[in-house]
């Protein structure tokens, strides 16, 4: 019996769940795909390392070549990460014919489109559901599942290491930099884990959901960042107080046929399912015109959930070889880019402001909203038990963000505001 075979980019904390799951379900595998799928070759930077899973040395190379140019190889697993040399070496696979699995969604962010441009010009199959929110299969779910349906919002907790970070401060009132330096020792967060808090790996993630749900290409530059290095021990504990918890929410929403993308710190109504999604574990809610809201949780991240994804990738394309249908299912953008405009984008929002403790202040304050037409939903004035300030907290009806930046713009120059201290985005 013929059997698929696979070069393996990257013997790292995904490539040896993959190994692991490919030798111990290879029965199972057999049954789903028809015939055996055999890891052939695996690359690594150091042969000599010490491995956590048996391996006869023959298979591991740290020359790319003895995968892309082997002719047997039909489907090659990038999981080594890393943006240069991860795209020349999928492009160079394509080139040969072989069908191509990734995780890497630095990579299927910034250059997704060229990548499976090139592979439907050579009916090649490339999947990457392991790049978005590890052990969820969402983007199958997207593509499939909802096939028949017209996505109008995702919103997404895509990050486990800051979600990690969140719920710790949350749950046992630490400080920001505790737990970040706890998430470091326990290796959830990378040794730079700047791309996690600053919010662009949670970027990334949403962009390939944007393109992957609106069927129109989304670039990284169309998706507004913030991250969470600002959010404060305070600013969680007000926000429980009036019923909300602080996540990481990637948003991207359709209205009209313009969409809009972004990443920040919101406050999560308690009652939301997003709000209860703690520790490194991820959830997707998605909303479609005709199912509705529907939500998907499971592990964002490590070594047996990603592998999950990536050989359920590798089952899929293992099946279109099988069936003659390789390269045959087109996941290229259709629709024209029409991105929202400040004016278009709405929310309710939440801010913190320090003001001079005096009669008249909160007059002035809403007169600055009124006149943006930003109506209120709640204003909450307590003194401040360190300094002569008081604190105000304002949740805000539904506003755009246009005008919400005319209203901030306007409060820093009145002088009875010391400090915006902080304003978030709220949803549930
Ligand atoms: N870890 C996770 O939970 C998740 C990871 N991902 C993505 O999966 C990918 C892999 O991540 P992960 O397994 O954690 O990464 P690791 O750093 O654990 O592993 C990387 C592997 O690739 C090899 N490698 C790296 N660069 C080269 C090179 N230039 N030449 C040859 N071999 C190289 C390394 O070799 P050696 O072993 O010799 O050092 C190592 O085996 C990344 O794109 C990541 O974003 C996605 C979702 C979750
Ligand atoms: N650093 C990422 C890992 C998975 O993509 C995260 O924390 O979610
Ligand atoms: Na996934």
């Amino acid at each position: 019996m013929k059997s698929i075979k696979v070069g393996l980019l990257g013997l790292g904390t995904v490539g040896t769940g993959v190994v692991r799951i490919v030798e111990g379900h290879q029965e199972d595998l057999q049954r789903k795909v028809g015939c055996p799928i055999e890891i052939e070759q695996i690359l690594v930077k150091d042969k000599r390392k010490q491995r956590s899973i048996p391996l006869p040395t023959a298979k591991l190379t740290e020359d790319p070549a003895d995968i892309i140019d082997n002719p047997d190889i039909d489907i090659v697993i990038e999981v080594m990460g890393g943006i240069a040399q991860a795209k020349e070496l999928m492009l160079q696979a394509i080139a040969r014919g072989k069908h191509v699995v990734t995780a890497n969604k630095d990579l299927m962010a910034q250059h997704g489109a060229e990548i499976l441009a090139q592979a439907a010009e050579k009916q090649c199959d490339v999947l990457y559901e392991a790049s978005v929110a590890g052990g969820i299969p969402i983007l199958r779910t997207l593509v499939n599942g909802f096939s028949s349906d017209r996505i109008t919002k995702i919103m997404g907790i895509v990050n486990g290491t800051t979600n990690y970070i969140l719920s710790k401060m949350s749950q046992e009132g630490a400080s920001y930099e505790e737990v970040l330096r706890e998430a470091q020792q326990l290796g959830y967060a990378e040794a730079d884990p700047t791309s996690d808090v600053e919010g662009m790996d949670a970027a990334y993630k949403m962009a390939i959901l944007g393109t992957l749900g609106f069927h129109t290409h989304v670039a990284m530059e169309d998706v507004s960042v913030k991250g969470i290095s600002q959010v404060s021990k305070e600013d969680i504990l007000y926000g429980q107080r009036l019923g909300y918890e602080i996540k990481l929410l990637g948003i991207a929403e359709r209205k009209n046929d313009a969409i809009s993308l972004s990443v920040q710190p919101t406050m999560v109504k308690q009652t939301h399912p997003l709000a209860s999604v703690n520790g490194v574990f991820n959830a997707v809610y998605v909303y479609g015109e005709a199912v509705g809201e529907t939500m998907f949780y499971g592990p964002g991240a490590g070594e047996m959930p990603t592998a999950t994804s990536v050989v359920s990738d590798l089952v899929a394309i293992a099946r279109n070889i099988m069936l003659g249908v390789s390269g045959k299912t087109s996941l290229a953008p259709y629709n024209e880019k029409k991105l929202m405009s400040d004016e278009q984008v709405v929310s309710k929002n939440f801010l913190l402001l320090h003001v001079a403790d005096r009669a008249g202040v909160l007059s002035q304050i809403t007169q600055v909203f009124a006149k943006h037409d930003v109506s209120l939903e709640s204003v909450l004035q307590q003194p401040n038990e360190h300094n002569p300030l008081a604190e105000i907290i304002i949740i805000t009806h539904d506003a755009s963000r246009a005008g919400m930046n005319r209203v901030l713009a306007e409060l820093e120059q009145l002088d009875v505001v010391q400090l915006i201290k902080s304003v978030y985005r709220v949803e549930g």
